[in-house]
């Protein structure tokens, strides 16, 4: 893809995302950027009354927002990032900003604000080149922002509150989501579409491409835009050259002090005229029909590689190691996890060049979000996950080819087994119902408290999680609604396994265990019955048993719970959870919509979904 030039600047450096925004997240992620997220703790409370223009307020936020972050890690965690990300979107209407709603009334009253009526989008977008200089943060802070305009529809009472029930307007400026439910609010957007969802990609690698290639003064000549110069400015640019035009060695060409003499006018987005400056031609003299690298398609052929590189670091347990000492040089790590020196350095690089290991001369240590993620200790881990992947998934979809010629699932090539009753293959063995146990676990704990916390699920007295395994979400459930008495409902030799994998301070009632199986044995009562990611590993006829019983099961007012990831009404989207299809389980992933109907077939109503951005999102409906 043409735009992986510019990222690529970035591939060798620290690069810090300061926001907690999810798609934000993905936006940069599906791009190839590979970043540290570490949300700022800056409070937008900036007094709005005192800029002139709503786009300054969300530009000195995205401001505060990344100078508080790029100031904590380097005071507190001694780690000066070399970039830092910051963004922050409001929208503006009738000379008022909004931010995301307080609560459903907040959410309630903005909505109806925008029903029927244009309104602007603002991001202001801050990227902060940080360095340390005596122990003193320095800073360089390159600016800007994008406008788009978004037409809403007019809104009736009900749709309005349905879509306000749907729990999505409350993490979002405006109180909408553009991307999913609350694109269907919208009559027209005029301007980058990103730009609403959260972050102005296009405008983002035009500045960079602006900072890591300036024009140089005989290859420039001016000319009149009516906007911002076109996406060619980074497009045409290759990679190709070497390091030294980076941006350190450029930066004195860039806007902040322009040797060319060369002035880029401050930017907006909304037609207004501005002087710009284009290169006529990159700095290498590269033109613009070069050989592209089609970055996208290359990462995919490369994307095995990282992968398993990956799974055998962690199941080397390496990021352990360096989670108790480090730095640590590739000797040493070797002799401790009894490998190869070679081998082993050359697992460190590729570690490191992953971005999951900083190396320094005195050694490599794990990155924060190593140690909270990758480390099998870590609060949040995935280690049983990323080992379930290793030893289970990856012979399966090495398999794949056979799995899509055939439409079946690949156990008996991969595994010597023709059964295809997963639950009974996991069960088997005690190891492979420990790892399969931990991969579970690792996703359940992970999730918890984002599904918990999808709906306000107070009300409900006693829940029932079934096939809750180890407990993690139940437990989750008792710490946030603290009058919530909850039961797991697993299979016996999933019930005999769980004491391993209960939290060592018990803060909460104890969760209860009973054991028995969903598919034939009596529910426990509840008001609430919750179901994670059961449904998508089912046949139909399976899941017509099991959403049968459970219907039953429930009174009035009780209701159903499904944490599951859900497609977009296309089902191509979020690619991670298309990719799981591939699998080939008698189940499938559904959307939306299909999951509503579902519900319905069985007496559930009032459908709500929750798209939490995280690897599960939240399905609840009432019977
Ligand atoms: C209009 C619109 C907004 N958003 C989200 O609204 C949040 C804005 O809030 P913010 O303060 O800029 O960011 P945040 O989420 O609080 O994160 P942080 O950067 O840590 O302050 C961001 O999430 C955006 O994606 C959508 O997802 N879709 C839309 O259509």
């Amino acid at each position: 893809m043409a735009l992986s030039p510019v990222l690529g600047k970035l591939v060798s450096k620290r690069v810090v995302l300061a926001s907690a925004s999810p798609r934000r997240q993905e936006i940069l992620t599906n791009v190839g950027l590979r970043f540290e997220v570490v949300p700022s703790w800056f409070k937008e409370t900036l007094e709005k009354s005192s800029f002139a223009a709503p786009y300054e307020y969300a530009v000195e936020t995205a401001k505060q927002k990344a100078l508080e972050v790029a100031n904590r890690m380097h005071v507190k965690h001694l780690r000066t990032p070399d970039i830092v990300i910051g963004a922050d979107t409001i929208v503006s209407v009738d000379e008022q900003i909004l931010e995301k709603p307080v609560d459903k009334q907040d959410a309630y009253r903005m909505l109806s604000r925008l029903s029927g009526k244009e309104h602007s989008v603002f991001t202001g977008v801050v990227i902060i080149h940080c360095s340390s200089k005596d122990n003193q943060l320095e800073t360089e802070i390159t600016d800007f922002y994008e406008e788009t305009k978004v037409k809403f529809s007019d809104l009736s009472e009900e749709l309005l509150w349905e879509y306000i029930h749907s729990g999505e307007p409350m993490d979002k400026a405006g109180g909408y989501g553009i991307q999913a439910l609350g694109g269907m609010l919208v009559e027209y957007v005029h301007g980058d579409f990103l730009n609403v969802v959260g972050f102005p990609l296009n405008h983002f690698c035009k500045k960079l491409a602006e900072l890591y290639y300036p024009p140089l003064k005989h290859t420039i000549q001016h000319i009149k835009h009516d906007s911002i110069p076109s996406v060619d400015t980074f497009e045409s640019l290759s990679d190709g050259e070497s390091e030294s035009s980076s941006f350190k060695e450029h930066k004195g060409a860039s806007k902040l002090d322009s040797p060319s003499g060369v002035i880029y006018n401050s930017e907006n987005s909304s037609g207004v005229r501005t002087d710009s400056v284009i290169p006529l031609e990159n700095q290498n003299g590269v033109s613009d029909n070069a050989t592209k690298v089609p970055s996208k398609i290359l990462d995919l052929m490369d994307g095995f590689r990282a992968s398993k590189a990956l799974f055998v670091a962690s199941k080397l347990k390496i990021f352990d190691h360096l989670k108790k000492k480090s730095p640590q040089k590739a000797a040493d790590i070797a002799n401790e996890v009894g490998t190869s020196v070679c081998g082993t350095e050359r697992l460190l690089d590729a570690c490191a060049a992953l971005g999951l290991l900083e190396k320094t001369p005195q050694g490599y240590r794990n990155t924060d979000s190593t140690n909270t993620y990758l480390a099998s200790d870590g609060e949040f881990s995935l280690h049983g996950y990323i080992i379930h992947s290793n030893d289970h998934l990856w012979p399966l979809f090495t398999h794949l080819e056979s799995a899509v010629k055939e439409g079946s699932r690949q156990n008996h090539r991969a595994f010597g087994k023709k059964t295809e009753d997963l639950f009974n293959d996991y069960y088997q063995s005690q190891e492979v119902k420990q790892r399969f146990m931990a991969a579970m676990h690792s996703i359940a704990h992970l999730t918890a408290r984002d599904v918990a916390t999808a709906f306000d699920l107070s009300e409900f007295k006693t829940a029932c999680d079934l096939g809750g395994c180890t407990g993690a979400l139940a437990h989750e459930l008792m710490r946030i609604y603290p009058n919530m008495k909850v039961t797991v409902f697993d299979l016996p030799e999933a019930i005999a396994n769980t004491s391993c994998f209960q939290p060592s301070e018990q803060c909460t009632a104890p969760v209860t265990f009973v054991s028995g199986d969903f598919f034939t044995d009596d529910l426990p009562e509840a008001d609430l019955y919750i179901l994670s990611r059961v449904l998508h590993d089912w046949p139909d006829e399976k899941i017509h048993v099991l959403l049968k019983k459970i219907s039953t099961a429930c009174k009035p007012g009780s209701a159903l719970l499904v944490a599951e990831s859900v497609l977009d009404e296309q089902k191509t989207h979020p690619p991670r959870v298309v990719l799981q299809s591939l699998s080939m389980t008698e189940g499938k992933q559904r959307s939306g919509s299909e999951y509503k109907q579902l519900l319905e077939k069985y007496g559930f109503t009032n459908t709500q979904i929750k798209i939490t951005g995280n690897l599960l999102d939240a399905v609840l409906c009432f019977k």
